[in-house]
């Protein structure tokens, strides 16, 4: 059965008598809000190139599910999560509720600007540069620390909470500036908020930030680190991290649907991720559940277009903490939340959740790993869905939202839509 969309106008081929094909014409209604909800490095899987990202056998969902007695997701069993991978205790379901298949990541990368930026159309061809091996160039390090008058310790790839533990003393007593970095492409500057202040660490990642504009120190990201805490194992980090993200290298879907009038909603990190490209709205989270809360809330607004959500709890407390135990029990307030959201959301709503890249909190080191990602569809108006096919990329999701709202996707991007298989 083959179907042309045009409109709002769905031509479809369908057999008729003898053998014969006739063309209908079904009139599709586009959702009016689609929510589109990212559960930071959930990824379901190895790529068929892991290996070539140092990542052999990783599957956060599977190992997670592996590593905890009790495991209860009701809601995303029902979206068809343990059809899609296969989940110890969590039985597959006969009538899933919505539609569900596995993205694979064209981009060269597993970090978070990377995969969302794919969701929305870009390829990212060329990895963004990386400094785990030795730490930033030494020209780099001088001329930071000549910008803030803060000598440079750390630079080393590191966990950002074992580092405060180890240089965080030292910090508080001499003034000193721990700088590090991890298998992302980031340059990550903590600062304690009581003895450095939070203006003066943000200060100092802008420096850094202008100074690793130049092309041979482009980092996708300088994160400001900022913890309290006076001696070692008191050591906390705060919520007023803040991203200094490159903008995205080219235009993505959000922005033809903010200049198309749409609304374009972003809860949690969305707008740094894309340095605020594309949105007309934003709102930040302290937490994941407090993500899906705001979301709730505005699922009971009336707006027209997107709502973009990052939950990054998933990623930041347990991923990179590797904490399966805490990565499960975060899953299991997820599914309450979601339950709630699918309860207020409406007939032409489509609700559609992924991740971005894996964090295997099984996997050895504290990175991101490269994997598939779930993607998951439903909307109050469906009858039931199933199986979708692998799609080779991620950008299958800007490209549905594209054609449901009839914009352009932008020049140069990637992207095959889906709309029509969701019925
Ligand atoms: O170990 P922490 O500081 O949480 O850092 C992690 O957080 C960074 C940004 O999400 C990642 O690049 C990874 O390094
Ligand atoms: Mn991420
Ligand atoms: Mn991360």
């Amino acid at each position: 059965m083959k179907a042309k969309i045009s409109g709002n106008i769905v031509c479809r081929r369908v057999s008729a008598a003898k053998g014969q094909w006739k063309e209908v014409m079904i009139m599709k209604k586009a959702y009016r809000r689609i929510f589109t909800i990212v559960l930071d490095s959930f990824g379901v899987g190895a790529m068929e190139d892991s290996p070539q990202f140092g990542d052999v056998g990783v599957d956060t969902l599977g190992h997670i599910s592996e590593s905890v007695e009790e495991f209860k997701i009701p809601n995303l069993q029902k979206l068809g999560l343990a059809n899609l991978h296969p989940i110890r205790q969590v039985k597959s379901v006969e009538k899933p509720l919505g539609y569900y298949g596995k993205l694979r990541e064209a981009s060269r990368g597993k970090d978070t600007m990377t995969g969302h930026w794919e969701m929305m159309g870009l390829w990212t061809k060329k990895a963004f540069r990386t400094f785990t091996e030795h730490g930033f160039p030494p020209e780099l390090i001088q001329e930071l620390s000549r910008r803030t008058g803060r000598v440079i310790i750390g630079n080393k790839s590191a966990s950002g909470t074992q580092i405060i533990e180890e240089l965080g003393e030292e910090e508080i007593a001499t003034g000193h500036l721990i700088v590090y970095t991890s298998a992302d492409s980031v340059m990550q500057i903590c600062g304690n908020e009581e003895t450095m202040g939070l203006e003066n660490l943000y200060r100092y990642c802008e420096i850094a930030r202008e100074l690793t504009m130049k092309d041979e120190w482009k980092v996708g990201r300088v994160i400001a680190r900022p913890y309290v805490g006076k001696k070692k194992g008191e050591f906390r980090r705060t919520a007023n991290r803040h991203d200094y993200a490159l903008k995205p290298f080219g235009k993505t879907v959000l922005d033809t649907l903010k200049e198309a009038g749409y609304d374009v909603i972003s809860v949690g990190k969305i707008y740094d991720i894309f340095s605020g490209e594309g949105i007309t709205e934003f709102q930040k989270s302290q937490s994941s559940v407090q993500g899906m809360d705001q979301t709730i809330e505005l699922a009971g607004r009336d707006f027209h277009g997107l709502c973009f959500v990052n939950l990054v709890d998933f990623d930041v407390l347990w991923g990179h903490r590797r904490d399966p135990v805490g990565y499960a029990r975060e899953l299991e307030r997820f599914d309450v939340k979601l339950g709630e959201l699918m309860q207020v959301l409406r007939e032409d709503d489509l609700l559609i959740l992924t991740a971005d890249h894996g964090n295997d909190p099984t996997y050895s080191g504290t990175d991101h790993t490269r994997e598939k990602v779930p993607f998951l569809a439903w909307s109050p108006s469906m009858r039931g869905g199933e199986k979708l096919a692998e799609s080779e990329n991620f950008a299958v999701i800007g490209a549905t939202i594209a054609e449901n709202f009839q914009v352009e996707m932008p020049e140069g991007t990637i992207g095959t839509s889906i709309l029509n298989k969701l019925k």
